[in-house]
């Protein structure tokens, strides 16, 4: 591991000094846009304003004779829409790092708009070793193109062996803006035996102890991903970059994807991806904190302007550590409410 001192200087001579903050930005839906369908991308103008990260997919889902299109319309994405005017992210999910193509992606994305990207998501991170040689490469690229902004890493938890190392990963170079759970490539990793994209599964359960009197027993269904979002989640935090749900893939059952996703805010995410535009609002709505409780927690930073002692609001007893929870709750709105009007109305910012 590198020293203290080592860990914020930067990889090459000319590359910029990395970040020591995560920059402050609202994240709430990662938009997936194919980029090597002209329609969808003739779109991306009108879509951007109702989003917080317009993501162009150059991995899964794009099919092998369509890489070089789909790397072609990232770059012309880029150019076409004025994302920072925005104030929207703009992201690539790059091919993984034992594919022929991510060489050539990277080298192309950096050169071309290396100013413009955000962040760089990597699929199938295995360890730290794939953060430190993505690392170095960007660091030589920015030097070479004169990118002054550093380009932040996502990387995608999606292999047992990344399960193992999320840790490591979390805390392997300044660049790391946070870690997304990939449940359909985990759950092939793995060997479970599901054909979904993420959610739950009916035959994944608990079930109560026979009756006496032959009545049905009741049973409910688990959660599958528990364990490992869990486990995502401390590595995040304890790192200080951000945790997030992945792709729901049934675009048909909005219920369940609001579910999976208020389980994601519940445990701590700053968002989900979007994979179709009916998924939007949902994750607009669901990592927006609600306005009654950020009301609450208004009352409770209130109640105890310099954090600490004991007050009773409501039949609740509140200390520092609920003040702490509710000052995540309100400076949480806070950066929602200047990024989206509608929300700020609806906090009373
Ligand atoms: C599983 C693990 C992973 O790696 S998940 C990440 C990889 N997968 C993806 O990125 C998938 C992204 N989404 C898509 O490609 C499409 O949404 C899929 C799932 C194929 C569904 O498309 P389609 O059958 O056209 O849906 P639809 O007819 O309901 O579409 C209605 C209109 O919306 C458009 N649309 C669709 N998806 C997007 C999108 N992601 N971004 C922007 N626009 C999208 C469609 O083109 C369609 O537009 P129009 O009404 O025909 O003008
Ligand atoms: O890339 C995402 C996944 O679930 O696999
Ligand atoms: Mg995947």
């Amino acid at each position: 591991m590198k020293t203290a001192r080592g860990f914020f200087k930067p990889l090459a001579i000319g590359a910029p000094a990395p970040w020591r903050e995560l920059p402050a930005r609202v994240e709430r839906m990662i938009h997936f846009v194919p980029p090597h369908l002209e329609k969808v991308r003739a779109k991306v103008g009108e879509i951007a304003p109702t989003v917080d990260v317009i993501l162009a997919n150059l991995e899964d889902a794009i099919p092998a004779d369509a890489k070089g299109a789909a790397l072609a319309g990232t770059i012309a994405m880029s150019r076409e829409v004025d994302f920072k005017a925005l104030g929207v992210g703009l992201w690539v999910r790059i091919n993984c790092l034992n594919s022929p193509w991510h060489l050539d992606e990277v080298a192309t994305l950096v050169e071309k708009a290396g100013d413009r990207i955000d962040v760089i998501m990597v699929p199938k991170v295995e360890g730290p070793w794939d953060i430190f040689y993505i690392d170095q490469l960007l660091a030589s690229l920015e030097a070479k193109h004169g990118v002054t902004r550093p380009i932040l890493l996502h990387a995608i938890l999606e292999t047992a062996e990344g399960v193992m190392n999320v840790e490591q990963i979390a805390g392997a170079s300044p660049r790391m803006q946070g870690v997304s759970l990939g449940p359909a490539d985990l759950a092939a990793s793995r060997a479970m035996k599901t054909t979904r994209v993420g959610g739950g599964h009916p035959g994944y359960r608990v079930i109560e102890d026979p009756h006496t009197d032959g009545l049905p027993r009741a049973s409910v269904q688990q959660d599958l991903w528990h364990y490992t979002f869990a486990k995502m989640v401390d590595a995040c935090a304890a790192h200080g970059i951000k945790p997030f749900y992945g792709p729901f893939g049934a675009i048909d059952d909005p219920v369940a994807c609001e579910q999976q996703f208020r389980n994601a805010f519940l445990m701590g995410c700053a968002g989900a991806w979007s994979l179709h535009p009916s998924q939007i609002a949902i994750a607009k709505t669901v990592f927006s904190p609600d306005p009654a409780e950020v009301a609450f927690a208004r009352r409770i930073l209130e109640a105890m302007p310099d954090g600490s002692g004991v007050a009773m609001i409501d039949g609740k007893m509140q200390d520092d550590a609920t003040w702490k929870q509710a000052k995540v709750m309100v400076d949480c709105a806070r950066q929602i409410a200047a990024k989206d009007a509608e929300y700020a109305a609806l906090y009373g910012f």
